[in-house]
């Protein structure tokens, strides 16, 4: 398990994911997502759903960090939220497996630690990755039987939905509360800001859509240059 942990230190995993309603959707694509990802340098791929997991390692040797985007009627979460899906992302090849670990409620009224438990029971040796949203998350996460902290979910609960950007602060808070290695995820638009991730002392850096939602970063560019034409008329 530790193994596989540092194989990520310090390091870049790309996130390649597309759901499908994504222009890029599909697991060839994102396979080769992964591999453009390996040759740029990525230490990790983090990536969604079974078939596509499945796909990636057939293409890549990096560690891949499994998760399973799924919707239950009577929950909130959507990150591998039971232990059927864990058990879907591990047969597909996941080797670390992120799941939701905010407060909010889970399918079956399911407590986190017991899910937690649960998945460690029938695989003791699976790394595992706690997506948290908030600093008390991340505390209670810290406590529970998980290998990394992420704060993948910051900025999309209800308690967070105000949060612009990368929260450095926050990065920064956990950091100093937690023993656990934290890693940096979510809205990481920067070589720059993945940088300062790290000499904060996140243990790595997750990046998505910067680098594998093109038309995101469309936006991005086109937001920015909007700006001028608006001036200019
Ligand atoms: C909130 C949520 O569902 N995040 C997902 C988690 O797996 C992915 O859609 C993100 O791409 C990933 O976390 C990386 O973040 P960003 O794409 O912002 O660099």
């Amino acid at each position: 398990m530790e193994q596989i942990l540092r194989k990520l230190e310090k390091g870049l995993i790309v996130s390649c994911q597309a759901l499908p309603h994504e222009p890029l959707y599909g697991s060839d694509i994102m396979a080769k997502m992964a591999i453009a990802a390996e040759e740029g340098g990525a230490v990790g791929i983090r990536a969604n759903t079974p078939w596509d997991i499945k796909e990636i390692k057939k293409h890549v040797s990096l560690p891949v960090i499994g998760l399973y985007k799924k919707r239950y009627a009577d929950s909130d979460i959507y990150i591998t939220p039971t232990i059927d899906d864990v058990r879907e992302i591990v047969k597909a090849g996941a080797d670390i497996v992120a799941f939701d670990a905010t407060y909010r409620k889970r399918p079956d009224d399911q407590p986190l630690d017991a899910f937690v438990r649960q998945i460690r029971q029938e695989y003791p040796g699976l790394p595992l990755m706690a997506d948290i949203s908030t600093f008390e998350e991340a505390v209670v996460a810290d406590e529970l039987e998980v290998d990394v902290i992420s704060t993948t979910l910051a900025g999309y609960t209800e308690d967070t939905k105000h949060l612009r950007g990368f929260d450095e602060v926050l990065l920064s808070e956990i950091l100093r509360a937690c023993q656990k290695p934290v890693i940096a995820e979510g809205r990481v638009h920067s070589p720059d800001i993945a940088k300062k991730c790290l000499e904060q002392g996140a243990y790595a850096v997750v990046v998505g859509a910067a680098i594998t939602r093109p038309q995101e970063i469309t936006k991005r560019f086109v937001s920015e240059m909007m700006a001028v034409s608006y001036k200019e008329t």
